[in-house]
């Protein structure tokens, strides 16, 4: 069982940290169509940049390391206990090396169990199988992707798209309803797994299990697969682009497949995964315990290309339409209201991390440290101790920042913060303070955690590390952390207008295609 559990635990750090080549590809595909300096291509070649640095560093590729799902196949007879204990073992190693964060929440107390385990996590399913050898894979499915999933009851009415009926064509809509409602929020371009039929449960099920499916693969059935290539070719007219910042490309996969269902019900369920789109497997020969193949191609198999950096290239691109600002924090209110929605800027001096807990606390209760003039970014780090017993971020990319919603405006005000980092954009109440304020929200690159973890040369300090780990408020130095600025003190909002734009682009999807 020790080499069995080596060897999950190899899977654990392979698909957290080297995204595999199947996926890689869709991604270079993505580049490709995507105009040269247009900020979705600037933004998918950090992303590009982020994927090798991962392989490198072995180190996650997106701080959020997800749920870890894992699927077991087992001979007749293989003792699933012992290998339950084996993969929770495992799971608890790899977080103990960092290339897992502590994502295991008591949903009731808040506390995080430091090591991933504890109930509901990690998930292990198994499943006998005639086959002599073991089969493991394993996804790890983001929070913040995995808040964009959708469930369908059809039949149903749609925003933009009208009826959708108990048919092909009500499916058809649900999908192209299911991108357009994800934006950029859950880090597009995205894959998508959809589960036709089932009831609530099964059917979210079987669209997750459409994930694990190879992203060149061909659906069997054939009116599955002319709705899979349908949305291929559809869903990125809704021009939402990498990151929500228009553009080319807003899907990378469509997978879909069909169970039964009850005469009553019928459910369309979509698992919504980011370009971080981080499964794997492996074949593994039970006399010893060792893999002896790897299920999907591997990422050093397709090595990303390298191409300029956002912060480089930005300035020379669209024609120097595009501006490069530095700033070095604290910022003043004039420096602030000089920025325009479309600027890039690079931000130097000290930042502070901050997420849910944090703001939900920040409501009614003081701030540890002045935060007049501050940059607050939304992230949930990944952190380790080095030799010397120093806090080190190892992986450390923006979260979705539409969840402080409810706070944010008001604790911008009530602590004089200056500029706000996130991901997916923030809604009116947000814009309205940034106005009357003085204040930009910036977006920075989902999933890249660690090009922004090079960014932070020292951790300054740490308060509310009983929060946990994800959830503590860092103080980081920083230095050249480039974002864009997506909501400006001016009222403008790039998340405001391709929602609009999208929404007007939903229409064309209205009439029946599948009849
Ligand atoms: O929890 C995080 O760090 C990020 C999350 O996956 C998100 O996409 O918002
Ligand atoms: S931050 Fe983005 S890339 Fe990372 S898990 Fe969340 S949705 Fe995926």
């Amino acid at each position: 069982m020790q080499q069995f559990q080596e060897s999950i635990y190899k899977l654990i750090v392979e698909t957290s940290t080297n995204l595999p080549a199947d996926v890689r590809e869709a991604i270079q595909e993505a580049r490709l169509k995507e105009d040269a300096g247009t900020r979705s291509a600037l933004s998918l070649s950090t992303i590009a940049d982020n994927i090798r640095m991962a392989e490198c560093n072995v180190s996650p590729i997106c701080q959020d390391t997800g749920m870890p799902t894992f699927i077991v196949h087992t001979p007749v007879g293989a003792n699933q206990i012992e290998m339950k204990k084996a993969i929770i073992e495992a799971v608890a190693k790899a977080t103990k090396d960092s290339k897992l964060r502590t994502n295991s929440v008591d949903s009731l107390t808040g506390a995080n169990s430091g090591d991933n385990i504890g109930p509901g996590t990690p998930v292990i399913h198994f499943e006998q199988w005639e086959r002599p050898e073991i089969e493991a894979k394993l996804i790890l499915k983001g929070g913040g992707c995995e808040n964009k999933n959708i469930q369908y009851s059809l039949p149903t009415e749609l925003e933009g798209l009208g009826k959708a009926g108990r048919d092909l064509d009500g499916i058809r809509k649900c999908i192209m309803h299911a991108v357009y409602q994800a934006q950029g929020q859950g880090c597009s371009a995205g894959f998508i797994g959809v589960g036709i039929g089932g009831d609530r449960t099964t059917g979210y099920e079987l669209a997750k299990h459409q994930l694990f499916r190879a992203v060149d693969d061909v659906n069997p059935n054939e009116e599955l697969r002319k709705l899979e290539d349908y949305v291929m070719e559809n869903a990125n007219k809704l021009g939402i682009g990498t990151m929500g910042f228009g553009g080319q490309v807003s899907l990378l996969g469509c997978k879909v497949g069909v169970m039964n269902r009850l005469p009553a019900s019928f459910y369309v369920s979509v698992a919504y995964n980011c370009w971080a789109f981080r499964r794997q497997g492996v074949l593994i020969d039970p006399s010893t315990g060792d893999i002896t193949e790897w299920v999907y191609r591997r990422g050093n198999e397709l090595p990303m290309e390298k191409d300029e950096p956002v912060k480089d290239a930005a300035a020379s691109a669209d024609s120097g339409e595009r501006r490069e600002i530095v700033l070095q924090t604290p910022i003043s209110e004039e420096q602030i209201r000089s920025l325009r929605v479309g600027d890039v800027v690079i931000i130097n001096g000290p930042m502070h991390t901050g997420r849910d807990a944090l703001h939900k606390y920040l409501m009614d209760h003081d701030s540890p440290i002045d935060l007049n003039g501050a940059v607050i970014y939304h992230c949930g780090p990944v952190m380790a101790k080095d030799g010397e017993g120093n806090w080190v971020v190892k992986a450390a990319g923006p979260t979705t920042s539409i969840r402080e919603e409810p706070y944010q405006g008001d604790i911008i005000k009530k602590f004089g913060i200056r500029a706000v980092i996130g991901k997916g954009g923030m809604g009116a109440k947000t814009l309205k303070a940034l106005q009357e304020h003085g204040g930009v929200y910036l977006n920075a690159i989902g999933g890249a955690a660690q090009y922004y973890a090079e960014c932070f040369k020292k951790v300054e300090g740490v308060d509310f590390l009983e929060f946990g780990i994800p959830e503590a408020m860092w103080h980081l130095q920083t230095e050249g952390f480039a974002a864009i600025v997506t909501m400006d003190s001016h009222g403008n909002s790039l998340h405001a207008d391709v929602e609009n734009d999208s929404r007007a682009k939903l229409a064309q999807f209205k009439e029946p295609v599948f009849v």
